[in-house]
């Protein structure tokens, strides 16, 4: 096999961004985080006065911005009309209005075609997490991984991170944004058919890195 496709999914916080860097790091292919265009796309209307919550705007709108994502897994970026938005699609407000961005079938069109051409032009092949990758973006992917983790390890992890932040609302925060994701008409959330599942609550970072690490090598080892 040249070159490999992962698609990695999974809620939130169940360590898909770190293990997909450490793994294309490792394999020298590319990473593409599909969550950072959506918040991306989110931040603009923001940013543009559209009512997210009205799907029209939202949707009479979605082919303005221009994202480029960054696919190098050491020092993955993100640009909306040239302008960095690695900071700005991390705040509160991006996070809560994430979901009903991109719940709009237009948006989901745009940014899934985005995805595909970034992934045919890997040329060493590519790592891609979200939430839809195996199901629809990239349903020939050569491995498919579904991450899971307990709502609590999500949470902590996650307050971990944002420092100061309590863990219960977290908690709660995190369980609503995946039952919005998972309840979306276009492309929810959800495990392929054909996708491993790893149950990472009780694994640390790195042994969840070596086995997808060791499930590339065997696809790769049978494609021989
Ligand atoms: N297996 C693990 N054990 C402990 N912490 C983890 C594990 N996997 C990821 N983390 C930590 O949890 C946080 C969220 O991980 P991240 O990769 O951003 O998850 P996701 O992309 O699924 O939301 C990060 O701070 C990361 O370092
Ligand atoms: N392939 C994807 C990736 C993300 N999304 C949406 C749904 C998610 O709540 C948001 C943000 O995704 P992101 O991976 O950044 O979220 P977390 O890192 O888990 O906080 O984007 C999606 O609809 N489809």
């Amino acid at each position: 096999m040249e070159s490999v496709i992962v698609a990695i999914d999974g809620p939130s916080g169940t360590g898909k961004s770190s293990t997909s860097k450490a793994v294309a790091a490792k394999l020298g292919l590319s990473y593409l985080d599909t969550g950072a265009q959506y918040r991306a796309i989110t931040w603009w209307m923001i940013s543009n006065g559209v009512d997210v919550h009205d799907a029209d705007a939202v949707a009479n709108a979605a082919g303005k911005p221009v994202i480029v994502s960054g696919t190098d897994p050491a020092r993955p970026t993100i640009t909306v009309d040239g302008a960095d938005a690695a900071g700005p699609i991390r705040t509160e407000e991006v996070t809560s209005k994430v979901s009903a961005v991109s719940a709009v079938p237009e948006v989901r069109a745009l940014i899934t075609e985005l995805q595909r051409t970034i992934a045919k032009d890997a040329e060493h092949g590519i790592v891609v997490e979200g939430r839809d990758i195996g199901t629809t973006v990239l349903p020939d992917a050569d491995l498919k991984i579904f991450l899971t983790a307990s709502p609590e390890a999500r949470a902590a992890r996650r307050s971990g991170e944002l420092k100061g932040v309590d863990v219960h609302a977290t908690k709660e925060a995190l369980i609503k944004r995946d039952a919005a994701d998972s309840s979306r008409k276009t492309s929810p959330l959800a495990k392929a058919g054909d996708a491993v599942e790893v149950d990472t609550t009780e694994l640390t970072l790195d042994q969840v890195i070596e086995c997808v690490v060791t499930l590339v090598d065997e696809k790769r080892t049978a494609a021989k």
